[in-house]
């Protein structure tokens, strides 16, 4: 099933002088269930701005873009909350979590805007959910006393809590050891794969660029497909286009 389609979309804005600024143009991308999307590229390369679009944050300004066949530009920002409440799962490089709560409570968290047995159940929801990510055993301990690591399995729990459809991963390994880093993208990828979830990944990383199935470059807020080993190379400038992956 598709979960998102952008169909040439863009995203200007206005500077504080008045003048637009076009930060991206022209993207086309289909995201189905069980998709695993890596998007590389530059800083400034508008990966962000790309990410917020496809999780609902923002709208575009051109093109088109349908998640789960809703026109995101014709809902109104009410639905498009309650759409990505629902359907979308954040994870970012800096973890994010709620200080000075324990990690039952910053998990927890998301089913506070759930209806119903979501919301009544919370409590075993989230505490079951941390013990899918190893943290069974530290329910109560605060993020201050967690390792970088067992943060972002908190917020990976708290991301996938209500088992959203899509998963837009900011970075998520960018402040981990190289280890801990692979020990935190495999367990994303277990839970998507549970719920067969799509994943999108953004990452400077070639190594977890390469875990994915499908590979993109941004550049100049122009989305390309591209292969592996393009990407790998990206910072090089030396980028191949998969002809497959292009008329995907
Ligand atoms: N609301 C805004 N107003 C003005 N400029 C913006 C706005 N949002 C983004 N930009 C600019 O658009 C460009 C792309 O930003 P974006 O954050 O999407 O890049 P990025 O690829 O995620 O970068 P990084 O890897 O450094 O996080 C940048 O030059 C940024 O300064």
């Amino acid at each position: 099933m598709t979960l998102v389609e952008a169909r040439g979309v863009g995203r200007t804005v206005e500077l504080p002088d008045g003048r637009p600024l076009t930060i991206l143009s022209g993207v086309d991308l289909t995201v189905a269930e069980g998709d695993r999307v890596s998007i590389v590229g530059r800083s400034g390369s508008g990966k962000s701005t790309l990410l917020n679009l496809l999780g609902l944050l923002d709208a575009p300004t051109e093109g088109a873009l349908a998640f789960l066949g809703h026109d995101v530009r014709r809902i109104g920002s009410g639905a498009r909350d309650r759409l990505r409440g629902r359907e979308v799962g954040f994870v970012f490089q800096q973890f994010n979590l709620l200080p000075g709560r324990t990690a039952l409570e910053n998990v927890q968290t998301p089913l506070l805007y759930s209806g119903g047995m979501e919301f009544w159940r919370r409590e075993r929801i989230a505490r079951d959910m941390l013990e899918r990510v190893g943290l069974g055993e530290r329910l109560t301990t605060k993020p201050e006393r967690l390792s970088g690591g067992e943060q972002q399995r908190v917020a990976i729990a708290r991301a996938l809590v209500r088992k959203p459809r899509l998963i837009l991963a900011d970075e998520p390994t960018g402040a981990l050891d190289l280890e801990t880093g692979a020990e935190v993208m495999a367990l994303i990828e277990a839970v998507a794969a549970e719920t067969g979830a799509a994943l999108v990944t953004i990452t400077h990383d070639p190594a977890i660029a390469a875990r994915s199935s499908r590979h993109f470059l941004l550049r100049g807020g122009r989305l390309e497909a591209a292969d592996a080993a393009a990407e790998a190379s990206a910072d090089e400038g030396a980028v191949g286009i998969d002809p497959a992956e292009a008329a995907a």
